[in-house]
């Protein structure tokens, strides 16, 4: 190595002061003439205050006692040699987390291979040189080991290293007995390898919960699964108990919600569960068809009837259940018919006069508000009392957000099964998914998921597998930062562009971009990039 000149910089110096080499060394200047001495201490002094560019000059010392360059060397030599034996290497290397050390100035000595590994950084990029300068060429975005030595105290960040992945780098510093810093030992962790263990965790937490093999909270009805989170659990719990009686429910809740599953379910949990169930949707059918579906009729009581006359539902669920679905939609002139089965279990098939009995177990659902329908004079108010006499809220999905991983994975494994497949789901495409608003509820969710089954071609379902519209609506929870908001105006502008341009190449022209770099984007946002030669 040349020797130290008084017009080097202080960055030039560092290199002359490497583990091994003497911590006070001698400056002469271009006539070899002595000029004085540079100690590693003003070297340390000068890196911490950022004075990288200053020539050496300025903190060359005339002389320095023995003493003090004993004293500096003595506290090192052990650990240098440490750290110079392949033992150490051995040991450093055996670690899962990345390792990663430099001398008290903030030049690096070591990396392991796990920091390797973590972060794609080979020790040539960095042995030697001093945080500073990986800082200015981009290599990481801050160093932990520089904030040690600055505040002489353990320090924990997050660092971005140059691929964009994140590590969470825990600096301590290793200190002389004078208290001095001797080298600053960093631990390296990949977090997005966290990350994905968190969700792990959590969808894994949440499963468990929903999914517990106990009789109630996952009740057995022998046509799939159903999935009962914290927010329906009481609703199970409230169908487990008027299950044993003959008490009258209605069902509220926006479509999908599964008004139909707790009915059955309720059936299912009765004593009239070894009878019929049957289900009549008063919206399905025109009114006038609903007294005859309902009621049943005579031969040749109306146009267009059977010779043979009907049985209507209502005698068909005799000792069973009968569900009404949409009982809102049900006409005022049938809606006393209705009360009268209600009140004293009889009724009349329509063109008949014949009084006949019943035996059966109502249960209502609609998605209207009946009582606004009785204060608007829609709905008879005597017979809301005597269908309303045990009410169950179904809450919409978008208001039981913890049951939507459960409930995609339950279709995910039912419909793999239904069409001998092997389909997953990537996280992203879960938090994605969670955040949706589901206006169809349960039943959006189930048709959604088959038809994800169905129709993609590759076996880990993504975001950017989903339906156009899905990926434009921006997800109902706040932005958590900035960043993510700006993400998902990304997504939804390249979406937009793709699908009004075909192409990435006429996408990337309409947004004034180069088409690289709506490639990369769209990977970064897990946008599916679709085969244009095709
Ligand atoms: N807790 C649940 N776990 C699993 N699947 C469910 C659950 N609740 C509902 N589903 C499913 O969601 C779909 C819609 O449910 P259901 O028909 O009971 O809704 P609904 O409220 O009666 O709808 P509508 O008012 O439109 O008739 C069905 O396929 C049902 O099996």
């Amino acid at each position: 190595m040349h020797p130290l000149r008084p017009s080097m910089t202080v960055e030039e110096a560092v290199a002359h002061f490497s583990p091994g080499s003497a911590e006070v060394q001698e400056v002469y200047n271009e006539e070899d003439e002595f000029v004085g001495y540079l100690t590693v201490e003003s070297i340390s002094l000068a890196m911490q205050r950022g004075e990288l560019t200053r020539p050496i000059l300025e903190f060359v010392v005339p002389e320095v006692s023995l003493q003090d360059q004993e004293h500096q060397t003595s506290s090192r030599s052990q650990l240098h040699a440490f750290f110079q034996s392949p033992i150490s290497g051995i040991i450093f290397n055996s670690l899962y987390d990345g390792v990663y050390i430099t001398d008290d100035v903030g030049i690096t000595l070591f990396i392991n291979q796990a920091y390797q590994r973590i972060t794609g950084i080979s020790e040539e990029e960095v042995k030697g040189v001093h945080m500073e300068a990986l800082i200015k060429q981009g290599i990481i975005s801050v160093s932990a080991s520089l904030e040690t030595i600055r505040t002489k105290r353990p320090v924990t960040l997050i660092q971005t290293i140059r691929n964009g992945r994140k590590i969470i780098v825990s600096a301590t510093p290793v200190l002389a007995p004078n208290k001095e810093i001797l080298y600053v030992i960093s631990s390296v962790r990949d977090i997005t390898e966290l990350i994905r263990l968190k969700h792990e965790l959590d969808s894994q937490k949440l499963r468990r919960q929903s999914l517990k093999e106990d009789a109630l909270e996952r009740p057995a009805l022998g046509q799939g699964n159903i999935v009962v989170g914290p927010a329906t659990k009481s609703l199970f719990q409230l169908a487990e108990k008027v299950a044993k009686t003959d008490a009258k429910v209605l069902l509220q809740g926006e479509t999908g919600v599964g008004k139909s599953m707790i009915a059955k379910y309720i059936h299912s949990r009765s004593a009239r569960s070894k009878e019929t169930f049957m289900e009549l949707n008063c919206a399905a059918i025109p009114g006038h068809l609903v007294e005859a579906e309902l009621f049943g009729y005579e031969p040749g009581s109306f146009t267009g009837a059977l010779k043979s006359g009907k049985v209507g539902i209502l005698e068909s669920a005799h000792r069973g259940t009968l569900f009404l679905d949409e009982i809102g939609d049900l006409p005022l002139e049938l809606q006393v018919k209705l009360l009268k089965v209600v009140e004293e279990s009889q009724f009349m098939r329509v063109g008949s006069t014949e009084v006949r009995h019943v035996d059966v177990r109502i249960i209502t659902a609609t998605h209207r508000d009946l009582a606004t329908l009785v204060r608007e004079g829609l709905f008879r108010e005597d017979l809301y009392y005597r269908l309303n006499i045990v009410t169950f809220e179904v809450p919409p999905l978008r208001n039981r957000k913890e049951e939507i991983v459960p409930l995609l994975e339950t279709y995910l494994g039912k419909f793999n099964e239904k069409y001998q497949e092997n389909k997953t789901m990537t996280l992203e495409c879960y938090e994605w998914l969670t955040n949706y608003q589901w206006p169809g509820n349960i039943r959006e969710l189930a048709n959604l998921v088959e038809r994800l089954v169905v129709t993609t071609y590759h076996d880990s379902i993504d975001v950017g597998d989903l339906p156009s519209f899905l990926q434009q609506v921006f997800p109902a929870s706040e932005p958590a930062s900035l960043k993510e908001a700006v993400a998902r105006l990304e997504r939804t502008m390249i979406t937009n562009a793709i699908h009004a341009h075909g192409t990435t190449r006429a996408a990337a022209e309409a947004l004034g971009i180069s088409q690289s770099a709506i490639v990369q984007k769209m990977k970064k946002l897990h946008l599916r990039v679709e085969n244009e030669s095709r």
